[in-house]
This record gives C-alpha cells, sequence and structure tokens, in this order.
C-alpha cells in the first residue's frame, strides 16, 4: 500500500495540542547547551521540521494498547505521542544516560502520567519486554533493516512496527524484499507527505508471527551481520 497522509488532519491535531506541544518546545530549548536532545534548538525549527514531523504519525496509532518509541533522544516522536494521546502508554527508549534524565525532566514540566522512561540498549530491554507492545517505532535510528531488528522483538502479534525515513528509504528496503517474514512482519505498507518542500515517509510492519527467539542478537551485532544477508 502507498497512501498519502493528509495535512489538515496533522493541522487539527497541532491545533488541538499546541499549548502542550509549545511547553515541550520550551523545554527542550531550555536544554540547549546542556544536553544535545535535538539537532536545531531554536521554536521554530523545532517545530516545523520536528512537532509537525512527528505529528504525521499520529493518525497511524493504535487505538490502544502500549506503545515505544526506540532511540527517542529528545522524545522524538514519543513525547509528541503521549501528549497527543493521552489515552496510551508510551515507553521512551534510550541508550544514553543524559538524554533519559533529561526526558524525566521534560515529562514532569508535561505533567505527562502515560511515559516510562527506560534508559537501556533496545536489544537488552527486548529480553523484558518481548512482543507485548502495540506498536514500535522510531524516527532518525538506523537503516531500516538493522531497525526491525531492534524494533521486531518488542512487536506482539497484530500490531505494527513503524519507521520514519526520507526519500533514500528505497535504497533501505529494496534488500529486505521478501525476507521481512524471518522478523515476523509483513512487507511494509508506506505513507507520504510533504513538509517545508521535503518528500518524508512513514513505513510501517504488520507483526504476523512471533519474532524467532534468536533476534535481537546480542548488543552491536545487529549492525555488524545484517541478517538480511
Ligand atoms: C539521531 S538520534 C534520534 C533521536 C530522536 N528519535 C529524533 O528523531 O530526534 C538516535 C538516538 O537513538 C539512540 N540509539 C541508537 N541506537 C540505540 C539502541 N540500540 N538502543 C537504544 N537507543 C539507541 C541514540 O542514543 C540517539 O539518542
Amino acid at each position: 500500500m502507498f497512501q498519502h497522509l493528509n495535512e489538515n488532519i496533522v493541522a487539527e491535531i497541532a491545533e488541538h495540542n499546541r499549548k502542550a506541544l509549545e511547553t515541550y518546545i520550551d523545554g527542550l530549548v531550555s536544554f540547549s547547551g546542556r544536553v544535545r536532545l535535538t539537532g536545531p534548538q531554536d521554536r521554530e525549527t523545532l517545530w516545523s521540521e520536528h512537532i509537525l514531523d512527528c505529528l504525521y504519525s499520529v493518525p497511524l496509532l493504535p487505538q490502544e494498547g502500549d506503545i515505544i518509541d526506540v532511540g527517542t533522544g529528545g522524545g522524538l516522536p514519543g513525547m509528541v505521542w503521549a501528549i497527543c494521546r493521552p489515552d496510551l502508554h508510551i515507553t521512551l527508549l534510550d541508550s544514553v544516560k543524559k538524554k533519559c534524565v533529561a526526558l524525566e525532566e521534560l515529562s514532569g514540566l508535561l505533567h505527562l502520567k502515560n511515559v516510562t522512561i527506560i534508559c537501556s540498549r533496545a536489544e537488552e530491554f527486548a529480553l523484558s519486554r518481548r512482543e507485548t507492545f502495540s506498536l514500535a517505532g522510531a524516527r532518525a535510528v538506523k537503516g531500516a533493516g538493522v531497525l526491525l531488528e531492534y524494533l521486531s522483538p518488542f512487536v506482539a502479534q497484530g500490531g505494527k512496527a513503524l519507521a520514519f525515513k526520507g526519500p533514500l528509504y528505497k535504497e533501505e528496503i529494496e534488500p529486505l524484499a521478501g525476507q521481512e517474514y524471518r522478523l515476523g512482519l509483513s512487507a511494509p505498507d508506506i505513507f507520504y507527505y510533504s513538509l517545508n518542500g521535503k518528500e518524508h515517509f512513514l513505513l510501517t510492519w504488520q507483526k504476523k508471527k512471533p519474532c524467532p527467539k534468536e533476534f535481537p542478537r546480542k548488543t552491536g551485532m545487529a549492525e555488524k551481520k545484517f541478517w538480511w544477508r
């Protein structure tokens, strides 16, 4: 499936949550110089390139259940999900301690009750929360192949893995074509939208079958020896 995402829906979600999203931006800006949570840290870029980008994924979130943002950094997209979907529980996962400390502060600033922050490598946390999330997603974390080894072990059957990608996504998914089943996944559905004149893509994979126990392999292996080769 290849589908266009409607910017009017995103504008509505943005308007509905504007106050909390701006408080989140205030929080991100307040960390500049202390912890590098995002690339550019001016309010306008944070809103137009980061928050709006994350908002495009909100219509793809599940009706219910726990979801996880793997490699959340400063909380993108997980903090945006938590603000826009207070009915879902969001786990924000990152391996860098000072980012996790900053996320605790941001979550307190926003009075979020639906967030858990975990400081761990994805490969290690998957051992304790295997196949318990209705969605596992990530933005700006590894190429699609390596990322799927991180995401699929978290996703319950019937759930989905989600990745934010730029126009080069085709080069990432081509070598995986027809092999996604090895991680229990379907072929990807592709959603596209335009932001600031650039093409953006959201890829989702349905979890069809359990992910074989051998995945994820030991920390670091996903990048050393690709599972699809
Ligand atoms: C480029 S940043 C992206 C952060 C955020 N998702 C965003 O869009 O701004 C990648 C993040 O992934 C985290 N990360 C990379 N590999 C990881 C792993 N195996 N387990 C947990 N976190 C990981 C890094 O610490 C970093 O914060």
